[in-house]
């Protein structure tokens, strides 16, 4: 298998190359050349498997330039019960990722047991194990930039502390992450873990990490690798949890289900697309935004207008306060049909700052045909939606699963089975909950303590010198 950039005018490389590699030379992201495809003989085959035998059927199609054995090594030692086992205490933690029944017909998805108690977990901690696998076998060490608003921070640094070869630097806002959050990523005191706080907002941060990849001579020089979505390892390991949930939610492959998936850098959605494009039957993919809706505008009315930093909106779902939605680039080149000067086009007008209209050239219309439909929530929607569970299933979910779970109800279609996505636990946002529900969220014993830690990071303005000056300075540790 080998992978090609949205914007055509990198050379295809493989799995593990792209692995190391993050960003394209040419700015854009790695996709497949062709997506594997399941067939519905092996769909029959898989269901019934458990999350380590999917995690391998599909990850292998993908990452095919691993000998099997060690793929498999590697995807046994990450998804166990012990390492998905920080979620509610009487979740099923041997499924990895539980479906959890609210009414027929209506699904939560567990994605968020993991050690920092958010989906992110899901990818990064596999991540973690193939870089270490992949550096071992190249030789190399790397030094990974990354930007988180809230969440992949914290599962990066806790995939990668204390392992060899791997230096972190994470980029997160000045502003909005819950104290919990902050906590998470500042308290750790790993030599190779290096936070540093951006006065802007996360996209300012991601702006950042593309900049510096896309210095060629400095990723080069400094070995710049990436941990956000940009990585198509992230992806590939995000697909796998769509499959494990079609099959726990259905009887047969004859049914089709929806998913709703809270979204703002677009790489849940993305995973869920792709999901459908190697064969699960998938309906409906339903993409929830909250106030900083710049992804329901585009499913609403074609019209692609990515927010300045000051138009983002700080909310009480932080980690989705993203106006500029970096894996949207691959769906929109799936869309195009591969057109990659097509993708270039688009991208050079984001770059500049512009928006764009898909509705003219007629391809708006094929949106239609990927199943992808939207909407989007409010603080008070979400604070609705935290108690109605809370009331009607004793369920305590979070900010951003209450706006998955809220656009996903006004937008599934009757009689199609509704499954959202839990992208954090409630511990994370306790305001927030607090404010919704009058009471506390149960967090584990492990991070009682955890905003008394004390803390190190370094704050730098959204500068992309400042940030590599930091990162030259620590590059050889
Ligand atoms: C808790 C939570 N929910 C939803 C999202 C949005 O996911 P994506 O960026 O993959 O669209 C994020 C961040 O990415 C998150 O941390
Ligand atoms: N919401 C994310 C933002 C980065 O998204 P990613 O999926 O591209 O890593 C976060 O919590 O940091």
């Amino acid at each position: 298998m080998k992978y090609v950039s949205t914007r055509g005018q990198s050379p295809a490389q493989t799995f593990s190359e792209i692995l190391l590699g993050g960003l394209a030379p040419d700015g854009g992201l790695y996709l497949p050349e062709r997506y594997p495809q399941f067939t519905k003989a092996d769909l029959q085959r898989m269901r019934g498997m458990n999350y380590r035998e999917l995690a391998f059927e599909v990850l292998s199609r993908f990452a095919d330039d691993i000998p099997a054995a060690d793929l498999k090594a590697i995807i046994d030692k990450t998804y166990t019960a012990e390492v998905y086992g920080f979620g509610r205490s009487d979740s099923d933690f041997s499924q990895i990722t539980p479906v959890r029944k609210l009414e027929d017909g209506l699904y939560i998805l567990e994605l968020s047991n993991g050690p920092t108690l958010a989906f992110k977990d899901m990818a990064m901690q596999l991540l973690g194990n193939l870089f270490e696998y992949a550096l071992a076998r190249a030789g190399q060490d790397i030094n990974i930039l990354g930007a988180t608003s809230g969440d992949t921070g914290s599962a990066a640094e806790y995939a990668m502390r204390g392992k060899k070869n791997v230096r972190v630097f994470m980029l997160s806002p000045l502003e909005g992450m819950t104290r919990f959050q902050q906590a998470q990523m500042y308290s750790l005191q790993d030599a190779n873990i290096h936070n540093i706080v951006v006065r802007g907002v996360f996209d300012d941060c991601q702006d950042i990490v593309k900049a510096v990849s896309n210095d060629l001579e400095f990723k080069a020089r400094y070995r710049i690798g990436a941990v956000n979505s940009i990585n198509w390892g992230r992806v590939s390991a995000q697909v796998v949890y769509y499959f494990k949930a079609y099959f726990a939610a259905t009887k047969s492959n004859d049914e089709e289900v929806a998913f709703s998936v809270p979204s703002g850098n677009f790489g849940n959605a993305c995973a869920g697309h792709v999901a459908r494009m190697m064969g699960l039957p998938i309906r409906q993919i339903i993409v929830a935004t909250n106030e900083n809706d710049v992804l329901d505008e585009f499913f609403q009315t074609g019209v692609y207008r990515p927010r300045t930093s000051g138009e983002t909106q700080h909310t009480s779902s932080p980690s989705m306060d993203i106006s500029k939605a970096s894996n949207f680039e691959r769906f929109i080149a799936d869309l195009t049909g591969r057109d990659y000067a097509k993708v270039t086009e688009l991208w050079q007008a984001v770059d500049r700052g512009a928006s764009f209209d898909l509705k003219p050239a007629g391809l708006f219309d094929k949106v239609k045909g990927y199943g992808l439909v939207s909407g989007h929530s409010s603080h008070a929607d979400r604070m609705a939606t935290i108690r109605q569970v809370w009331d009607k299933y004793g369920v305590m979910i979070d900010t951003h699963t209450a706006d998955g779970l809220k656009v996903g109800l006004e937008r599934r279609e009757a009689g199609v089975k509704l499954i959202c996505l839990e992208t954090a636990l409630p511990a994370k946002f306790e305001d927030a909950i607090r404010e919704a529900l009058g009471r506390e969220p149960e967090r584990p014993q492990s991070l009682a303590n955890l905003e008394a830690l004390p803390q190190r990071y370094e704050v730098l303005d959204a500068d992309t010198e400042a940030v590599k000056n930091l990162i030259a300075a620590h590059a050889n540790d």
